[in-house]
């Protein structure tokens, strides 16, 4: 196959919470008129992530369980090489969302291995930044969100919403990335011409091994590419109603250096729909969603956190004492 004929792939990247799924259900609820598959990846063990996307039309991959740049780079590559293998349902089009804690060039290198390099080619990097908590990471989490913004064809500055011009606008003015296209969005309402099919991907120094700015021995952590040796993750799962007060309670308290928690959940106050729960930072959301459809209502819950944040026990309990 050759180049003009290669289906594009666009490499949806941004830290924790930033809009990467709210992005991908608006390409997905448009009318794009492609044969479109994406790839979810979930660093837990449950991929909330698939759940949560909201057309089940085109196919759909998840990637649960570790980070699609380093764990399950492997699973990655089988199941990328299953698709194209499939000559009669191929398709025309690749969305891949990382993982909030992914490093976007590492995919970029995957995607340039030979089996895939003549068939798939990056159509853009795609970094989703959320304009509210961006200034609020420290560490090795900042310097996290810095790789994927450096990596970035397309930035789109999100949640401009929650905070002032006077803040998006100094943002603005501390990057300067002036090939990569920004585009300012409230849950990520951007024009789908500006961001799909756009041929945007410039690999000048990108596809080399990306060197962590900060030496991993230096934070403590084991030298592998492994994200998980920065982040804990924890499950929780129930087929108890919860109750929304309790469960608000719960997550109000959890320590500040848990900076993702998101699932579906059986609210006992919203009998027959399912609840989606999203904490950012500080910020939760639970909002009723589609009736369970056959299914019988359960919760299930991640939160992802600084490596020794989670303390299993304790929320065990603190999220047993949810139940109604
Ligand atoms: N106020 C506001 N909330 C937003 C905006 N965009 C997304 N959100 C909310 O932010 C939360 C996280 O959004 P997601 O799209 O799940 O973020 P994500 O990047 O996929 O998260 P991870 O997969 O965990 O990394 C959800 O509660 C969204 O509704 C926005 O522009 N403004």
């Amino acid at each position: 196959m050759n180049r003009r004929n290669s289906i594009p792939v666009t490499i949806v990247s941004g830290f924790l919470g930033a809009g990467k799924t709210t992005l991908l259900n608006r390409i997905l609820s448009s009318d794009h008129g492609l044969r479109m598959a994406v790839m979810v990846n979930d660093f837990g063990a449950i991929n909330i992530d698939s759940q949560l996307i909201v057309s089940q039309t085109q196919t759909t991959i998840s990637l649960a369980n570790g980070c699609i740049c380093c764990t399950v780079e492997s699973d990655l590559i089988e199941q990328l090489g299953r698709m194209l293998d499939n000559r009669e349902n191929r398709p025309e089009y690749i969305v891949i969302e990382a993982s909030g804690v992914s490093n976007p060039v590492k995919i970029a290198n995957t995607l340039r291995y030979p089996q895939f390099r003549d068939v798939l080619s990056i159509d853009s990097i795609l970094t989703v930044v959320d304009a509210a908590q961006f200034e609020n990471l420290e560490g090795v989490m900042a310097q996290l969100a810095m790789e994927q913004l450096d990596a970035a064809d397309i930035i789109v500055l999100n949640k401009i919403d929650q905070v002032r011009r006077e803040q998006v606008d100094a943002l603005r003015a501390r990057w300067l990335y002036p090939k990569a296209r920004l585009l300012e969005a409230r849950h990520c309402e951007v024009p789908l011409e500006l961001v799909l099919g756009v041929g945007r991907f410039n690999s000048d120094g990108k596809l080399k091994p990306a060197e962590s700015r900060v030496p991993s021995h230096s934070l403590g952590i084991t030298p592998a590419r492994d994200h998980g040796a920065i982040f804990d993750t924890w499950c929780w799962s129930s087929d108890q109603p919860l109750s929304l007060k309790a469960l608000r309670q719960t997550l109000a308290a959890l320590p500040t250096d848990i900076y993702r928690a998101k699932g579906v959940c059986n609210i006992a106050e919203v009998p027959g729909q399912r609840c989606i729960m999203h904490l950012v930072g500080n910020r939760c959301e639970i909002n009723p969603a589609e009736k369970w459809q056959g299914t019988a209502p359960f919760s299930q819950v991640i939160v992802i956190g600084k490596r020794g944040a989670i303390d299993a026990a304790a929320f065990q309990t603190a999220f047993e004492q949810c139940i109604a």
